[in-house]
């Protein structure tokens, strides 16, 4: 009661931020923002398959920034690696799994806390009681913007088999209104990273049911916005992340059956529900896990800075965003300040010890858990009286 205890955010020291190629800029710079707010210096590595936004990055930021305390360091797997062997006071790596587990070992040699945002297959639950409308424009958005490669994109839809043709009907007039009749020439539809993503990603269609889209161009790298239905839970589609504009539909019974098939897969980053129903919602929520969930949308959860943003077992650890960002760069250290007068009150807790002192000590530590409202109020009345006495110096 007379002592002070607060919690002092410190820096950790210097920060390492991986960022990967899809979102190139708010990847590294977001990180970058509440890295600087906590106190730490920092090394940014961007990714070099985004590699104007990363000769961009070096280019830039020594512009703006203290060239001592924050440095842009491009390169590959090489230098990557070799920045890896030195020691950091935490890093935070954006990217595939894969190298996240690399990211971590090394992290692990300096005994460096890790921040992992990594990806995974975001399911998306479309129940019966739900505007399919709405649902299936919010979803076409998220699928297709930046043509699938968003890591928290709904990967797959689940919905009872009823469902099936009418959301393929609605995805293709959304598709329609927002890029026109002729995909290709659209200036908002993107194109995929590299061939190699191509080349996989067309990979994924193989043997599947093609209810709309499937056209390709390797030349361009375009891949038309895709949904495919009656997919095998087993498919090679439905086994790793998709990352690209394919839109797998698995039918399922019911929302229970939803909630097993999401359960019995790796935790995925992202969790989509369309609902009316409220309680469906919940219990959907409460029935399963992920990163972060958005009901009766997609992505959104990712926008609000009032909310931690990461990924959960294979998704991920730890937590970014706003002040999230600010608490991942910090040590919160306890500080309790005490005074070295009253040390008639320590004397409970120093040998000799016997039955009273344990006694009181239960009193203080324990009792006082256990009470009513009215025995908490006359505990409280004494520790007024106390704090008064002690004050007035007869203690
Ligand atoms: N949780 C999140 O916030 C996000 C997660 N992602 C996930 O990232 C994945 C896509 O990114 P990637 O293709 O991995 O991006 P990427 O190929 O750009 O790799 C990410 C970073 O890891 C580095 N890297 C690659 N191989 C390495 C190695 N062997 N050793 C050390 N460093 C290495 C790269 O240089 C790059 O800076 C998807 O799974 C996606 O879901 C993407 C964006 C956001
Ligand atoms: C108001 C609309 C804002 C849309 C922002 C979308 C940002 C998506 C970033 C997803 C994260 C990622 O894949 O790296």
């Amino acid at each position: 009661m007379l002592d002070e205890a607060y919690v002092q955010p410190e820096p950790l020291g210097v920060v390492l931020i991986i960022g990967a190629w899809n979102y190139p800029f708010v990847l590294t710079i977001q990180p970058l923002i509440g890295a600087i707010a906590a106190g730490n210096a920092v090394i940014i590595k961007p990714s070099e398959l985004s590699e104007k936004t990363a000769k961009i990055l070096a280019e830039l930021l020594p512009q703006y920034l203290d060239q001592d305390l924050y440095a842009v360091i491009n390169g590959g797997v090489k230098e990557t690696t070799e920045l890896l062997k030195q020691r950091f006071d935490h890093i935070l790596y954006t990217g595939n799994t894969a190298v996240g587990k690399i990211v971590m070992e090394a992290a692990a040699k300096h005994l460096t806390p890790v921040t992992l945002e990594l990806g995974g297959k975001s399911p998306c639950y479309i129940d019966t009681d739900c505007d399919l409308d709405i649902a299936c424009r919010r979803i076409t958005w998220g699928k297709y913007m930046n043509c699938g490669q968003t890591c928290i994109a709904p990967d797959y839809v689940l919905c009872e088999p009823s469902l099936q043709n009418q959301i393929v009907q609605k995805i293709k007039e959304t598709v329609k209104e927002f890029y026109g009749e002729n995909i290709k020439e659209s200036p908002d539809y993107e194109r995929i990273i590299n061939l190699r993503h191509f080349k996989r990603i067309l990979n994924l269609l193989e043997g599947q049911k093609i209810a709309f889209g499937g056209e390709t161009d390797e030349a361009t790298r375009y891949i038309a916005p895709t949904i495919l239905t009656d997919v095998d839970p087993e498919a090679k589609v439905m086994q790793e992340e998709i990352f690209g504009p394919i839109l797998p539909i698995v039918p399922v019974k019911n929302a229970d059956e939803a909630i097993k098939f999401i359960n019995s897969r790796e935790k995925p980053l992202a969790f989509y529900i369309f609902s009316h129903n409220d309680k469906l919602v919940r219990r959907m929520i409460d029935g399963t896990s992920s990163g972060g969930v958005t009901a009766n949308d997609v992505i959104m959860h990712f926008t609000l800075s009032s909310l931690p943003f990461g990924g959960v077992g294979s998704s991920g650890m730890g937590v970014y965003h706003g002040k999230y960002t600010f608490d991942t760069f910090s040590h919160q250290r306890p500080c309790l300040l005490k005074s070295l007068k009253r040390e008639g009150a320590n004397k409970l807790r120093y040998p000799p010890n016997s039955q009273s002192k344990v006694d009181w000590a239960k009193f203080f530590l324990l009792k006082r858990f256990n009470k009513g409202k009215l025995a908490l109020l006359f505990l409280a009345f004494l520790g007024v009286v106390a704090a008064v006495l002690a004050k007035a110096g007869y203690y």
